[in-house]
């Protein structure tokens, strides 16, 4: 079974568009690949999701939420205020389990942060992880503020003996400032896993094509192994 839970250290740090880039290189390698959103908050039921947002920017994908809930807000909050069920950790293994038959590859985008309630019972996406096995990424923002909240988010990892795949920048400023070129440096270091990839600002933005196009660029090949940080930045500060 190939699953990956995509968290991140908080909400709007790009794990959307680190799940579609992901996704795209899967695909584009010729894998099937399902998209897992277990609570979607903020969004109305005619309105895009982010599992939504994925399928348009990377391509054929499957894609399934949970519940969603109509308030910004975490989604144990969201389904309170709403009078309706959450979401459980265990239905959120169950659920990726299921799609992980028949496809190559899941992944699992959270909530907000890593902490970020399932249910008032405390249930986060990390509880879901571990009763899969399932390695997380995490997505971080590139500057001044990020060494802290990844800090913390690893160490929540391994204190609940998870599986750190590595950290994704979710969104590079151009013209990357100090503490983001810092960071290239000093996130992997701190997070103690390896740096996998960064996505340029505003690539939610691009059209599907220069999405799927870029996609491999941003992340390390298959992201295992090394990424190339000094040839993605060089493109980007010539
Ligand atoms: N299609 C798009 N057009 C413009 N900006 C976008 C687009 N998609 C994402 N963004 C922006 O990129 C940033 C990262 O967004 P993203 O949705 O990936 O964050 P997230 O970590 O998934 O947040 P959440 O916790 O809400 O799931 C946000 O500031 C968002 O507004
Ligand atoms: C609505 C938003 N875009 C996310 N989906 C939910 C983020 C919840 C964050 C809660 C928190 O950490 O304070
Ligand atoms: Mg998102």
């Amino acid at each position: 079974m190939s699953v990956l839970m995509i968290t991140g250290t908080g909400t709007e740090v790009g794990k959307t568009v680190t799940t579609a880039a992901v996704a795209a290189v899967a695909v584009a390698a010729g894998r099937s690949v399902a998209v897992l959103k277990p609570a979607q908050t903020g969004v109305r039921p005619d309105e895009r999701g982010d599992a939504d947002e994925v399928a348009r920017l990377a391509g054929a994908v499957t894609t399934q939420e949970l519940a969603r809930y109509p308030e910004p807000l975490a989604p144990a909050t969201a389904a309170r205020r709403a009078g309706m069920p959450p979401v459980r950790p265990h239905e959120v293994a169950e659920a990726a389990a299921k799609l992980a038959v028949e496809h190559d590859l899941v992944l699992v985008e959270g909530a907000g942060g890593l902490l970020v309630r399932f249910d008032d019972e405390g249930g986060t996406l990390a509880d879901a992880a571990r009763l899969l096995a399932a390695p997380m990424l995490v997505v971080a923002s590139a500057g001044l503020g990020t060494l802290n909240t990844s800090e913390l988010t690893s160490r929540e990892l391994r204190r609940r003996g998870l599986d750190l795949a590595g950290v994704v920048i979710g969104s590079w400023p151009d013209p990357a400032d100090l503490a983001s070129r810092c960071n290239l440096v000093d996130l992997p270091v701190v997070a103690e896993a390896p740096l996998l990839g960064a996505l340029p600002a505003g690539a939610g933005a691009y059209a599907p094509a220069d999405f799927r196009a870029g996609a491999p660029t941003w992340l390390a090949p298959r992201l295992g192994g090394a990424w190339d940080a000094a040839a993605f930045t060089s493109a980007f500060a010539p």
